[in-house]
């Protein structure tokens, strides 16, 4: 089987179509040497907002994923499509539901071939995600690696993603919770405000993914992608 391109990515950005970034603040994201930029968020997604994101990162080579969070705001041309499937949510609307219904809407449509399932595990219960999904972030050790182990051995997940948005994790669970990986990658993202947290949360998982820091401190935001690419894990 071919590797996917998200096989070698350590740093990724995530740009939430829902908020403001100036010309300047973008040049800045797309040249720094992340390895992609992902567009998405969990509320406020609509297809124009996304449509002027994608344009505009466009100028630049950085490979460019969407995280598909709603039907409306599905918009061609992105490079990849991530699908988030709440692995912890009370509800299987936001696991299956939603998905099957996008599915149905867009069948033929969807480039398979670049789209991937996310198997999202949201541990911070007082993240926009978290509410919006029902999840029962609450988890004790056991359960969270419980879940990875279903979505990487049952389920063989392409991505497993530790979601801790607007909170720093505990590493030494994302640590533990990449080392049962057998096919999957490790995504971890939440709480990387400092380039300190990002050589941290390098040496935990596999990719490490930076979001609200971009908004509130954009120097700290571009020095997380030298700590990740010099971190060896
Ligand atoms: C040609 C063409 C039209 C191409 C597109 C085809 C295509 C790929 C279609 C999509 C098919 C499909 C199956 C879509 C699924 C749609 C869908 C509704 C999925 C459900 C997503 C979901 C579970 C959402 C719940 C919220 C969640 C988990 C979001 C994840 C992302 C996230 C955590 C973002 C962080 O958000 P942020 O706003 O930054 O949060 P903070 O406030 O905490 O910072
Ligand atoms: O915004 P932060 O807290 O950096 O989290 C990144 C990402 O995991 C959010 O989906
Ligand atoms: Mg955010």
């Amino acid at each position: 089987m071919i590797e996917p391109i998200f096989a070698s990515w350590k740093h990724v950005f995530k740009l939430d179509p829902d908020r403001e970034i100036n010309d300047e603040a973008l040049d800045a994201v797309c040249m720094s040497g992340t390895d992609a930029i992902m567009v998405g968020g969990s509320s406020g997604v609509t297809f124009d907002n996304t449509v002027d994101l994608l344009s505009r990162i466009r100028r630049y080579e950085v490979p460019c994923a969407l995280e598909v969070t709603s039907e409306e705001a599905a918009v061609p041309g992105f490079d990849y499509y991530l699908i988030p499937m709440v692995l912890n949510s009370r509800d299987p609307q936001w696991l299956v539901g939603r998905q099957v219904e996008a599915i149905r809407q867009f069948g033929s449509y969807i480039p398979w071939e670049n789209t991937f399932a996310e198997g999202y595990i949201i541990l911070n219960a007082d993240a926009e995600a978290a509410r919006r999904s029902d999840a029962d972030a609450r988890l004790d050790d056991l359960s969270v690696l419980a879940y990875v182990r279903l979505a990487d051995r049952l389920m063989r997940m392409p991505i497993v993603y530790l979601e801790y948005s607007g909170r720093f994790g505990n590493m030494g669970l994302v640590r533990r919770a990449r080392s049962l990986l057998t096919q999957g990658r490790l995504f971890y993202g939440g709480g990387i405000d400092s380039a300190e947290k990002a050589g941290e949360a390098a040496a935990a998982a596999d990719t490490v993914i930076v979001g609200n820091i971009i908004y509130s401190d954009l120097a700290a935001a571009l020095k997380t992608v030298q700590a990740v690419k010099q971190r060896e894990n």
